[in-house]
């Protein structure tokens, strides 16, 4: 059938429209929060691709590249389709993607308790406020720290996390005075956790006793179950 132009001017702004929603997504997966506040609660993760961050211990490399393109209406079918109250978006870097935004408001809109991941390299200020944002502060031997984005914890609410990843003593020294320097504790929960591999653990859990930090430990509880397995 013929189409005259005005029908493919419908067809061109539907594309159009479509695609302006659309997010590159390595996986989606139902599974344990193993991570922050939300911790023990059924989850689906969506983890978006890409990031412009290079911590040397990352454990998700595999989502810097590849991915599928998906409209964000199709990725909110399959949160729903799993029957999870709590979602939380991931990455790679989650908010490397301007469309994020998006897809955390109509996540908070469906009714979800919605978690971000982010690096805190990247402007957190217009991340709906409903969104929990679980925010990181790169210490030193992640090899990123001169990408912290300072300004950022201006835009943390009560409800949101500030986390720092610890590979050594001197990233936990750097750590407790970070936490100190900028009152961080005040503003919400602040969470230590050791380089999975890399700092014991159980050392990292004794300096924060000896040194009686306002902090909350943290060790990856998916990590305990299901080792490095993707999906998980
Ligand atoms: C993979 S990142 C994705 C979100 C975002 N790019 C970020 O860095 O927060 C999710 C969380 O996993 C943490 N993480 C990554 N590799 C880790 C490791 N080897 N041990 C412990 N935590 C790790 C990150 O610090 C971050 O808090
Ligand atoms: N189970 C599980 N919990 C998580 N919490 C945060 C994760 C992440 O990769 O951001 C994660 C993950 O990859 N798996
Ligand atoms: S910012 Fe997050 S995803 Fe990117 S390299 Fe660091 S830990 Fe990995
Ligand atoms: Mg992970």
């Amino acid at each position: 059938m013929a189409v005259n132009a005005s029908d493919a001017n419908v067809a061109n702004t539907t594309s159009a429209a479509s695609a302006a929603e659309r997010l590159r997504i390595t996986e989606i997966f139902h599974s344990i929060q193993g991570e922050a506040d939300a911790i023990g609660w059924r989850t689906v993760f969506v983890r978006l691709t890409g990031c412009p961050l290079r911590c040397v211990w990352c454990d998700t490399e595999y989502s810097f590249y590849g991915g599928d393109w998906r409209d964000i209406d199709d990725i909110l079918a399959e949160v729903a389709s799993h029957g999870a109250k709590h979602v939380c978006v991931t990455g790679g870097e989650p908010l490397a993607q301007k469309r994020c935004l998006i897809l955390l408001r109509k996540l908070c809109d469906e009714g979800y308790e919605v978690s971000l991941e982010t690096s805190g390299a990247i402007d957190v200020s217009d991340v709906d406020p409903r969104v929990r944002k679980v925010m990181d502060l790169k210490a030193p031997d992640s090899g990123e720290s001169k990408r912290n984005l300072w300004t950022n914890l201006n835009h943390l609410l009560p409800h949101d996390q500030v986390k720092i990843v610890i590979a050594s003593r001197a990233d936990y020294e750097w750590s407790r005075d970070v936490v100190a320097e900028h009152a961080i504790d005040k503003r919400c929960m602040v969470l230590f956790s050791p380089v999975h591999g890399a700092v014991e653990p159980r050392a990292l859990a004794e300096w924060i006793i000896e040194d009686k930090l306002p902090v909350r430990f943290q060790l990856q509880l998916h990590k305990l179950l299901w080792q490095d397995a993707p999906g998980h």
